[in-house]
């Protein structure tokens, strides 16, 4: 039985056929331009295959409430194309097979916690640290979706004392994103992440917001695995200053699982986290019908 995945993303569509256990068979990318060419080519894509189901992880914001008129839209994204665009509507009516619906990170989560680094486990956190900061989470084999989808990228954290930098984020400025995604190293240093290798002043500084904002994560939502993607965790010095932070922050209050560098640790599928929880979420789209 073959199910469709879509990683929907600002900068290129992934789309991608696997069977009920996530293996993916055959596998394309996009680069996402309006929506109708887009979408097109998606469309195209998958009429070549008999998928019984498709799931859609997503660039957001996204309404993932099914009560709302807007369910299955990509909302106010900056995208302007894509402002209000319905694309779970979109894909089934083209496909006329069922679609789940959320957010890239959440994919990412589902993906790792049932082939990756989470695997055999209930729960786990899944972090991008990218042009944006975003989390996707499953608690007890769910996915943690509310009112709307966390926002875990925004949260406020304390500014580190030798850090003088405004902060990116439009509406917060020094939330996270603001202070610690990809294009706020860049605006701080004046130079690109990649570049920065060899300071560690930079990394310093990253690892204390990042660990800043797993202790919080850690205290609300407890998952027992955290994986820590996207492209500024190229920079593999992180992972363990992001230990040792967390540990001086957490000052033995709480206990965590042991050792820190299995517990906070990079993606199990590498750049294939999102699409195989994409077509996970086809298998559950698909399971629901069937219920
Ligand atoms: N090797 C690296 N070291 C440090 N920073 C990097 C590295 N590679 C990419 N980045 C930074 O990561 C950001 C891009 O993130 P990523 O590659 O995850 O793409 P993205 O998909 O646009 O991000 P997002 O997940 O937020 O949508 C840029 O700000 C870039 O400067
Ligand atoms: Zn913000």
């Amino acid at each position: 039985m073959l199910f469709g995945g879509i990683e929907a993303g600002g900068t290129k569509f992934v789309c991608a056929v696997g069977d009920e256990n996530g293996n993916i068979q055959e596998r394309v990318e996009f680069l996402t331009r309006d929506p109708g060419d887009t979408m097109k080519d998606v469309t195209e894509f998958f009429s070549r295959f008999e998928v019984k189901a498709l799931g859609i992880a997503s660039f957001g914001p996204i309404d993932v409430n099914p009560a709302s008129e807007t369910y299955g839209y990509i909302t106010t994204t900056p995208k302007t194309a894509w402002q209000h665009y319905p694309i779970k509507q979109t894909m089934e009516k083209a496909l006329g097979v069922p679609a789940g619906f959320t957010t890239d990170v959440n994919g990412a989560a589902l993906g790792e916690l049932m082939l990756g680094a989470a695997k055999g486990l209930d729960s786990c956190l899944y972090i991008t640290v990218g042009t944006g900061i975003g989390a996707g989470a499953i608690v007890k084999g769910q996915l943690l979706e509310g009112w709307s989808h966390p926002e875990m990228g925004h949260i406020l954290v304390r500014r580190h004392p030798d850090d003088h930098y405004e902060g990116t984020c439009p509406f917060h400025h020094d939330c996270l994103e603001g202070l610690a995604a990809g294009p706020a190293i860049e605006a701080r240093w004046g130079k690109k992440g990649k570049d920065l290798a060899g300071h560690p002043e930079v990394w310093k500084i990253e690892a204390d917001y990042l660990a800043q904002a797993l202790m919080q994560y850690i205290l609300i939502v407890s998952p027992k695995k955290i994986i820590l993607g996207g492209g500024v965790m190229h920079q593999k010095q992180l992972f363990p200053l992001i230990h040792q932070r967390l540990g001086e922050l957490i000052n033995g209050y709480a206990k965590l699982p042991e050792p820190l560098s299995e517990y906070i640790t990079a993606p199990g599928l590498g750049n294939d986290a999102g699409i195989t929880g994409a077509i996970l979420l086809g298998k559950q789209a698909y399971e629901n019908t069937q219920k």
